[in-house]
C-alpha cells in the first residue's frame, strides 16, 4: 500500500457527473416534449381555422357551385332554343318547353337574383315564352330569339360565378399560406425556446457539478495531511467508521526524540523525516493497510486484523525495517538513529468502539515510552 495513493477518496470530477447524465437526458427528453405537445396544441388551433374555410369553399352552392348551376340552366336554354329553331312538331314544342322549365328551375336561385339584375327579366321572357308555346300563337324563330337574352345573362352568371371561385380559391390559398407560416414560425420559435431552456438548464446543472466538485475537492484536502499527503485524524475516524463490522488493526507510531532531532537538524530535516518514515512504515505494512498522520510525530495505521499474533508480525517488521534503515539521529540518548515507539490493538468497531481501541493502542505506545523506547507493545482488549 502506497500512503499517497489513497484513490478511495481521489476525487476525478467523472464520477458524480457521469452519475448525474441520465437525470440531464431525462430532463432534455421532458423540455422536448413539452415543446412537442406545445407544436401539438398549435397545430390542432391552427386545423380550426384551416378547416371551416374548406368547408365553405366545397359548399358554396350545395353540390353544384354557382357557375355550374348556370352552364346547366344555359345548356338547356340552347337546347330549346336549337329545338324551336328547327321548325318543330308538337313533339319537339313539348320537349323545349320541359327544357326551358328545366331551365327555369336551375335559374331561379337566391344568390342570382341577389347579385345579377338580369335574372328576374330572363325569368319573366322564360315564362312568356313557356305560355306562348303552350298557345301556339307565336312563331318558334321569334321565340328561340327570345331566349337570346336569358342565355346572355346565364353567360354573364357563369362568367361572375368563375371570378368568385377564382377569388375564393385564392383567399384559400392565401389563407393557408398564412396559417402554413404561423405554424412554421411559431414551430420555430417553440423550438428555440426549447434550446435555449435546455441550455439555461444544463448551464446551470454544469455549475452545481462544478461547486459540488469543489465541495468535495475541499472536504477532501480537510482530511489530508498537507505535509505528508496521508489522511488525518479526521480521515481515521471516517474509515473506522466505514468498517464497523470488520476486525481491525490500529497501529500507533511515534517517533522517539523527535524533538531534538529538530533541534539538531533543523526544521526542514524533520519535516523530510516525516515524509520518509511515511514511505518506510507503508513499506513495512501490508497492502491494505491506511496510513494517517495524527499530529506532530505521530502515525497510525489502519489494517485488517486477523489475530493479534499477526498484528505482532507486522509491528515487529515495522520495528525492524526501520533499524535496518538506520536512520541518522545525532541528538538520540544511546542509538544514534531514528528510532520508533509503536503501540498497537485489535478490535471489530461495531463491538469495541474506536474510543476505547484507540485508548488501548496508546496506552501500548506509552508503556513502550516509559520502557525505554525503540520497541512494540500489543494491548488486547477483553
Ligand atoms: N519538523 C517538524 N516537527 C514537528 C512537526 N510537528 C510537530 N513537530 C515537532 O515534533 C516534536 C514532538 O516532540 P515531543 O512530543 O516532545 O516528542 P519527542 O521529542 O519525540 O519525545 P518522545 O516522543 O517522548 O520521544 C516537537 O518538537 C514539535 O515541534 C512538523 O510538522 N514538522
Amino acid at each position: 500500500m502506497k500512503p499517497t495513493l489513497d484513490s478511495s477518496r481521489d476525487i476525478d470530477g467523472k464520477g458524480p457527473a457521469s452519475s448525474k447524465r441520465p437525470v440531464r437526458y431525462i430532463k432534455w427528453l421532458s423540455l422536448s416534449l413539452m415543446s412537442f405537445m406545445a407544436l401539438m396544441v398549435l397545430i390542432i388551433y391552427e386545423a380550426r381555422w384551416v378547416l371551416p374555410e374548406i368547408q365553405t369553399y366545397f359548399s358554396q352552392s350545395g353540390n353544384l357551385t354557382g357557375q355550374q348551376l348556370a352552364t346547366r340552366s344555359r345548356h338547356y336554354l340552347q337546347d330549346a332554343q336549337a329545338r324551336l329553331l328547327d321548325i318543330p312538331g308538337p313533339e319537339e314544342r313539348a320537349a323545349a318547353i320541359t327544357d326551358i322549365e328545366l331551365a327555369y328551375g336551375l335559374f331561379d336561385v337566391d344568390v342570382y337574383h341577389q347579385h345579377y339584375d338580369c335574372t328576374s327579366p330572363s325569368l319573366s321572357v322564360l315564362d312568356e315564352t313557356v305560355t306562348a308555346l303552350e298557345n301556339n300563337n307565336v312563331l318558334p324563330v321569334i321565340l328561340a330569339r327570345e331566349l337570346l337574352d336569358p342565355i346572355a345573362c346565364l353567360t354573364r352568371i357563369e362568367m361572375g360565378q368563375l371570378d368568385l371561385r377564382g377569388e375564393a380559391i385564392n383567399s384559400f390559398s392565401d389563407r393557408t399560406r398564412w396559417h402554413n407560416q404561423v405554424l412554421i414560425y411559431t414551430s420555430l420559435l417553440i423550438f428555440a425556446f426549447g434550446l435555449l431552456f435546455w441550455w439555461l438548464h444544463d448551464r446551470q446543472l454544469r455549475r452545481t457539478e462544478k461547486a459540488t466538485q469543489e465541495t468535495l475537492r475541499w472536504m477532501e484536502r480537510a482530511m489530508r495531511d498537507p505535509l505528508t499527503g496521508i489522511g488525518n485524524r479526521s480521515a481515521l475516524h471516517q474509515d473506522v467508521m466505514q468498517q464497523e463490522q470488520q476486525s481491525l488493526g490500529l497501529v500507533l507510531v511515534d517517533i522517539d526524540f523527535f524533538k531534538q532531532y529538530n533541534d539538531t537538524m533543523g526544521h526542514p530535516a524533520g519535516d523530510a523525516l516525516l515524509r520518509h518514515l511515511v514511505l518506510l512504515i507503508a513499506d513495512a505494512l501490508p497492502e491494505e493497510a491506511t496510513l494517517y498522520r495524527l499530529g506532530g510525530d505521530e502515525f497510525a495505521a489502519l489494517l485488517p486484523c486477523k489475530d493479534v499474533d499477526a498484528l505482532g508480525r507486522y509491528c515487529q517488521q515495522l520495528h525492524l525495517q526501520v533499524q535496518q534503515s538506520a536512520f541518522s539521529h545525532a541528538a538520540h540518548p544511546n542509538k544514534k538513529q531514528v528510532t520508533l515507539s509503536i503501540g498497537a490493538t485489535c478490535f471489530i468497531p461495531s463491538r469495541v468502539g474506536f474510543p476505547r481501541a484507540y485508548e488501548a493502542a496508546d496506552k501500548a505506545l506509552y508503556q513502550v515510552k516509559t520502557a525505554g523506547r525503540d520497541d512494540w507493545h500489543i494491548i488486547a482488549i477483553a
